[in-house]
């Protein structure tokens, strides 16, 4: 997959919006703030190609971004943040919800998860609502460069309990160091054959 012909397609904020169904997508899913957007651009080798920043609740909408002809990589907003209001919560939640269930071109949700934090219940619920609806998922661990050795094997463990994840099946990645990446390449690559 040509990861370095990438362009910026659209930003959709309702389903009539969704481009048609077309090639395979892949979309980053994960609570407000835990690097989904830093870990495009890690994918992409691109700093800033995706809007990074400290404040929560940056990404807005469902961004679409082209990789050559290959595939679409689909940066979802975040969840979990209580500064946005009630309504518009679940007015994303909707939206999300229908792209993924509904989406024929969708090969596999990638969902991200803070290294450092306890198992948190929503990204336990996104992870057994993706397993209900038969949705690939590939769980991600990222920000292991701010853990040492230790930290990481036991807050790693702790993760796979908690969610559910086997060892092999996840990938610890962080987008400053951009450990992980090859790995993420080679899942994606796989929907693709
Ligand atoms: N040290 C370190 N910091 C990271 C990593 N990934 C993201 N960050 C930082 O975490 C903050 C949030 O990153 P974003 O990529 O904007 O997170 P997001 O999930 O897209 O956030 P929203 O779009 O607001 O939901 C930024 O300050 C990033 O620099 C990582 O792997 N290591
Ligand atoms: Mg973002």
């Amino acid at each position: 997959m040509n990861l370095n012909d990438i362009t910026f397609l659209l930003s959709v904020h309702g389903l009539d919006q969704l481009p048609e169904d077309g090639l395979p997508e892949f979309a980053f899913a994960g609570r407000s703030n835990v690097g989904k957007s830093s870990l495009m651009n890690t994918l992409l080798r691109r700093s800033g190609f995706v809007k990074v920043s400290g404040r929560p609740g940056k990404t807005q909408g469902l961004n679409f971004f082209q990789a050559a002809e290959d595939c679409m990589l689909v940066d979802l907003p975040g969840y979990g943040f209580a500064r946005v209001s009630k309504e518009m919560q679940n007015n994303w939640q909707k939206l999300i919800t229908s792209y993924i269930s509904e989406r024929e071109a969708l090969k596999c949700v990638v969902v991200i998860i803070d290294i450092r934090h306890e198992p948190k219940a929503l990204d336990r619920q996104l992870l057994d609502w993706l397993r209900e609806q038969k949705v690939p998922v590939l769980p991600i661990y990222t920000k292991i460069d701010k853990l040492s050795g230790n930290q990481l094997s036991r807050h790693a463990a702790i993760l796979d309990a908690g969610h559910g994840i086997k060892k092999d099946e996840r990938i610890l990645f962080s987008s400053k160091t951009g450990q992980g990446r090859d790995e993420l390449i080679a899942v994606l690559e796989s929907y693709l054959a």
